[in-house]
């Protein structure tokens, strides 16, 4: 069965006393969750020791937003998996758009962080998704695909289930634009057959497929209820606690929604 995942990812925001505050005011709320989620929230570096220490007594989980994928070296200004893991980092996002746009992350240094958070048993967040030109040029699909076959390059099935995937559409990114449901859970079925031709059909049925990109409390009952999405990497939304929440608990919303019509 695969549980729903609501991660946020803060990106470059929040400082270590408003990362704090957030925190705290999550797990304040955290009495109303939805039982049947995970939850995660993956928080700039600076701010992983002071979350860790708070999440400690909560069920959320806590994630990082990047890593080097050698365990030490001469690499100037990153962090490598051993210091994550030694913070207690559960999840690494690896490949989000935004460093392949900014930072050159390429197919074959994301495929290289898959194989590392993997071996130092970090749970990676693998971003793919196509840019709107490539939706307006009909490649969304083959570009999704290059994407998978390139990241998961040398890593056995039993090894990529661990991965999950977070397909975010690039023109949908804190442009407040989504996906349409239908658009997203069409994506994430395609993600699924592109799992089951590269590795087999129990696999694509096991995998957890995210979706990124504007998502709100307002549409996250929708987007999460499709039969292939099986949750949201949430991006400014998730900077507030309140807002966060109101996705974490999609769930409860759309049995109201429900109730209401009927
Ligand atoms: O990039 C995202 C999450 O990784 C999505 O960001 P927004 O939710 O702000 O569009």
């Amino acid at each position: 069965m695969r549980i729903p995942l609501i991660a946020g990812n803060w990106k470059m925001n929040n400082n270590i006393h408003e990362s704090i505050s957030l925190v705290n005011n999550l797990i304040q709320l955290s009495n109303d969750f939805n039982n049947n989620v995970e939850v995660l929230v993956c928080v700039p570096f600076t701010a992983l020791y002071s979350i860790r220490k708070l999440l400690n007594s909560s069920n959320i989980k806590l994630g990082a937003q990047n890593m080097h994928y050698d365990e030490k070296g001469a690499y100037t200004g990153e962090i490598s998996p051993l210091m994550l893991k030694e913070i207690g980092v559960e999840y690494v996002i690896v490949g989000h758009s935004e460093r392949r746009q900014y930072f050159n992350e390429t197919d074959e240094s994301v495929n290289k962080k898959l194989k590392s958070s993997i071996n130092f048993a970090i749970k990676p967040i693998l971003c793919i998704g196509e840019t709107l030109e490539q939706r307006e040029r009909k490649i969304e699909k083959i570009t999704v695909e290059n994407q998978i076959i390139n990241a998961f390059k040398d890593i056995k099935a039993e090894d990529a289930v661990k991965v999950v995937i977070a397909y975010e559409p690039i023109w949908a990114i804190g442009t407040g634009k989504t996906a349409t449901s239908e658009e997203a859970n069409e994506m994430s079925s395609f993600i699924r057959n592109v799992f089951k031709e590269l590795y087999n059909e129990e696999l694509a049925k096991q995998v957890i497929v995210l979706y990124g990109g504007s998502v709100k409390g307002e549409n996250a009952s929708e987007l999460m209820n499709q039969t292939d999405i099986d949750g949201a990497l949430v991006g400014g939304a998730s900077l507030s606690a309140e807002e966060f929440i109101r996705i974490i608990n999609f769930n409860q919303q759309y049995e109201k929604v429900n109730k209401e019509i009927l």
